[in-house]
């Protein structure tokens, strides 16, 4: 598991570490040259000669890049100090101009610039930026409050413009945070650094997990700086499930199973106009492994059930676990089936799309109930707008997907599944989990009613926390259609089981050089086996 922390936590783990002297800022200046040195040799850079230009902050991130710019001047790059502040890290600053860095003051006169135009303080750091191989980031780290201001604001506009025109492609590395993210929420209140590599310190920010913040960071590369122990103590209240998380969770059936003990799934899903929901969410489901799927919906759809997968059962009885929604229009009446789940507290409910409409008003009647609601920013932005009084926007949501879905947990008492290219989980008065496993090829039709499948066989499996088990249905599902993109044979039948096993386990990212093929919704469905036995295995 990944587990992110406020700044206050980073400061409470370090402070002892630093009352005893120990010497962090070096550790972290250390570290960031290591991983300056070792991305430009990635990128085949010669090191001898590149030029870099360190972006200096008046704080102790600015510290940290001071002490950088001495160890990447020892070896041999020509290195630039951009100063913004008339008062840099003292120790920092000496440290730098004993190793032959060249220290550039940025005055802040006209920085304001306006828009499109380079401030004419900035014409000197600039020049050397259009020149330099490197940027490193020491602007601001966790000090950062509200939006870059000033010199480092227009600087920073400055530069991503550039990068935009792709004038230049310089390998951006951030320290800590890229500066212009406030280091604790995943909103980007204004201009903000865009880093390949960014080299954190002592533990990951929520700023670098949560969207739409985290997609600034680039890669990021986490240096504890020997303080793990002291972090670990306190509350993450931003966390990433890993595979091997999902490993431990994961219902596996074992000698004395039978299929009701490995749980049913209810699902009411599907109507005439939208019947694919209902064999899509099916899919999602017997694909993640359930003892039962009992499909409850309209009798259209369950023959398209059936005829696609005839261990679905059609007859109404107990289940451990409901979907209601996928495929179901807003504003559709409540069918009784659902009307008894939602009442009935033995029944963990996934509700989606139209069943939305179907939720209690009085937030305390699901309670101690084990309730996923998997809304996109629409759906959401819908339902804050119903149920909070003031109208709330698909944009507003996805500028702080993590935000909304928390308070979407306050106005319905349910742990709520955000979808998106990043999948936030908010639970009452719990952890967020941000999911980032998939695939833009995820985006298609349906995609969404198999993850409802997928986290109903879930629920219905294993009795860990909604939340978990949400975050794991993203995360398989996201990994799903990795697979599917990568694997993909072009048959009807679905991803040919043939693999390699590095690419089974559906890891790693698609990338410019393999960017995938095209997948559909039953396609990702028929991945999730091939996924959970990756995961399993490992
Ligand atoms: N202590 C240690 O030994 C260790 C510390 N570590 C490192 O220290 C970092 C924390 O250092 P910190 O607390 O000094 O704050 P920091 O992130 O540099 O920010 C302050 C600077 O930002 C500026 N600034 C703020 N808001 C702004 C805005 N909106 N717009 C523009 N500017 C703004 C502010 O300017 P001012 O407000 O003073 O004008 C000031 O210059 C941490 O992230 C990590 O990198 C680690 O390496 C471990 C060892
Ligand atoms: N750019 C993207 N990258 C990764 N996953 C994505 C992206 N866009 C959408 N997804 C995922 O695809 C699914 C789409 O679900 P949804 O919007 O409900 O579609 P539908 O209603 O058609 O089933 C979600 O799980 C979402 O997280
Ligand atoms: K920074």
């Amino acid at each position: 598991m990944r587990h992110a922390y406020p700044a206050e936590a980073i400061r409470a783990a370090e402070a002892p570490a630093l009352a005893a002297g120990e010497p962090l800022m070096e550790r972290a200046a250390y570290a960031v040259a290591a991983a300056v040195v070792a991305e430009a040799r990635r990128r085949g850079l010669a090191l001898v000669g590149a030029r870099a230009l360190v972006l200096a902050g008046g704080g102790n991130n600015g510290g940290d890049g001071l002490f950088a710019a001495a160890h990447l001047a020892r070896r041999g790059l020509v290195v630039t100090a951009a100063l913004l502040r008339e008062r840099v890290h003292p120790e920092g600053l000496a440290a730098a101009r004993r190793a032959g860095v060249r220290l550039l003051p940025v005055s802040g006169d006209g920085a304001q610039g306006h828009t499109g135009m380079p401030a004419p303080g900035l014409a000197p750091v600039l020049a050397v930026a259009d020149d330099a191989d490197i940027w490193i980031d020491a602007i601001a780290g966790i000090g950062l409050t509200g939006g870059l201001r000033g010199v480092s604001g227009a600087l920073v506009a400055a530069l991503n413009e550039r990068r935009e025109r792709s004038i230049l492609d310089p390998l951006v590395v951030a320290i800590d945070v890229p500066s212009g993210l406030e280091s604790d929420v995943g909103a980007v209140p204004g201009e903000a650094v865009r880093a390949d590599v960014t080299v954190t310190m002592i533990g990951l920010k929520p700023a670098l997990l949560l969207p739409p913040a985290a997609a600034r960071a680039g890669r990021v590369e986490l240096v504890d700086l020997g303080l793990a122990e002291a972090l670990a103590a306190r509350p993450a209240p931003v966390r990433r499930l890993l595979g091997v998380d999902v490993a431990d969770l994961w219902p596996v059936p074992g000698p004395a199973d039978h299929k009701y003990t490995r749980g049913v799934v209810g699902l009411l899903a599907g109507s005439d106009a939208y019947p694919g929901a209902a064999v899509l969410a099916s899919s999602g489901a017997l694909r993640t492994g359930c003892g039962m799927v009992r499909y409850l919906g309209p009798e259209g759809a369950a023959r398209m059930v059936l005829a696609r997968h005839p261990e679905v059962v059609t007859a109404a009885g107990r289940v451990q676990a409901m979907v209601l929604g996928p495929g179901i229009a807003v504003g559709a009446p409540v069918p009784e089936s659902a009307g008894r789940a939602l009442v009935d507290s033995e029944v963990a409910l996934v509700v989606d799309a139209g069943g939305l409409d179907w939720l209690p008003t009085d937030p305390t009647a699901l309670a101690g109930r084990r309730v996923v609601l998997t809304p996109h920013a629409g759906e959401l932005a819908r339902l804050l707008t119903t149920r909070g009084g003031d109208p709330v926007e698909r944009s507003t949501i996805e500028a702080d997907p993590a935000r909304w879905a928390q308070r979407a947990t306050e106005l319905t008492g349910a742990t709520v599944l955000l979808k998106g290219a990043v999948t936030v989980v908010a639970q009452p008065g719990g952890t967020v989990f941000s999911q980032s496993d998939g695939t833009g090829w995820l985006a298609t039709a349906g995609s969404g009613d198999v993850l409802a499948g997928i986290l109903g066989a879930l629920l219905a499996g294993s009795d860990a926390p909604a939340g978990e088990l949400a975050a794991a249905a993203a995360l398989v599902h996201g990994r799903a259609g990795v697979w599917a993109a990568r694997n993909r044979r072009g048959s009807e039948g679905g991803p040919s089981p043939v693999g390699d096993p590095v690419s089974a386990t559906g890891r790693g990212p698609l990338d410019d050089r393999d960017p995938g093929a095209p997948i559909t919704a039953s396609d990702i469905a028929a991945a999730v086996p091939e996924v959970v036995r990756g995961i399993l295995a490992h």
